[in-house]
């Protein structure tokens, strides 16, 4: 298996503040990486970092080996660097049609082919996307970052405001797509123990540092290890090769 996407030693924030610092991360075509901790860790800033939408203040990002401009969203994304932010950015007038047809690129799949996916939209096509619900909207987000045929998909807190019940649903579509699309996912998600069953590593940051990483499956077996990340008791590597989430 291919890494997909790699950060090494990555350091980002805003202005000349620092948000997080020397991150390394590797995550496999068709695996997803969980990126867990607390409120204000750094999580989103490293999303927007890793998709170019903020200058790195140091370190590098690469997709498929190619290492990345820093900064620079639009080579990020013919890169094949999707983000899924945690507003949605939905425009709520526009039909879900619409709204998946504007995201749409040269070579992408017609909207339609999309509903494989995403069932659930067919009976919603034709309405504006404000009219849908919680779940629905992010069903359509999805669809949205779908139509891009993204390499690396990075998706922040999908689950927000949104029952258990929709949340799993949505994560399996999450799992399905890195498997059949080949795709690094990075999951940035609150809701913990749903974001270890779906993903293959995780990945805890807390205070800009990661303190915690290992395979999903051990950490999810290892909750005094996950709470002590969230409290930065101390740094904890569950095991070090495991920096890689493989699928
Ligand atoms: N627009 C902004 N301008 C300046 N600083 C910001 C801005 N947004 C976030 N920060 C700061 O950057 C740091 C990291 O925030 P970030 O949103 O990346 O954390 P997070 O882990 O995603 O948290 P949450 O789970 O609450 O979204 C925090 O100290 C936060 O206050």
């Amino acid at each position: 298996m291919t890494i997909r996407l790699e950060c090494a030693d990555l350091t980002g924030g805003r202005g000349s503040t620092t948000a997080f610092r020397n991150v390394d991360l590797a995550v496999e075509a068709g695996s997803v990486l969980a990126l867990l901790g607390p409120n204000g860790a750094g999580k989103t800033t490293l999303l927007l970092t890793l998709s170019g939408l903020l200058p790195a203040q140091g370190g590098t990002v690469s997709v498929d080996g190619a290492r990345l401009r820093s900064g620079r969203p639009t080579a990020a994304n013919a890169a094949g660097v999707v983000l899924v932010p945690d507003n949605r950015c939905l425009f709520t007038t526009l039909s879900v049609e619409e709204n998946i047809r504007v995201a749409a690129k040269r070579n992408s799949p017609k909207p339609k082919e999309l509903l494989e996916s995403f069932p659930a939209l067919e009976k919603r096509w034709t309405l504006p996307a404000g009219a849908l619900s919680g779940g629905e909207q992010q069903m359509l987000v999805m669809a949205r970052a779908l139509i891009q045929q993204p390499r690396v998909l990075l998706i922040d807190e999908l689950s927000m405001g949104l029952a258990p019940l929709i949340v799993e649903g949505l994560f399996a579509t999450v799992s399905r797509i890195a498997t059949d699309h080949k795709c690094a996912v990075v999951l940035v998600e609150q809701h913990v123990n749903l974001a270890l069953e779906v993903a293959d590593a995780a990945a805890v940051l807390n205070r800009g540092n990661i303190v915690l990483r290992g395979p999903a499956k051990e950490l999810a077996a290892a909750p005094e290890l996950l709470e002590n990340a969230y409290l930065g008791i101390h740094d904890t590597e569950v095991d070090q090769s495991s920096a890689v989430a493989t699928s």
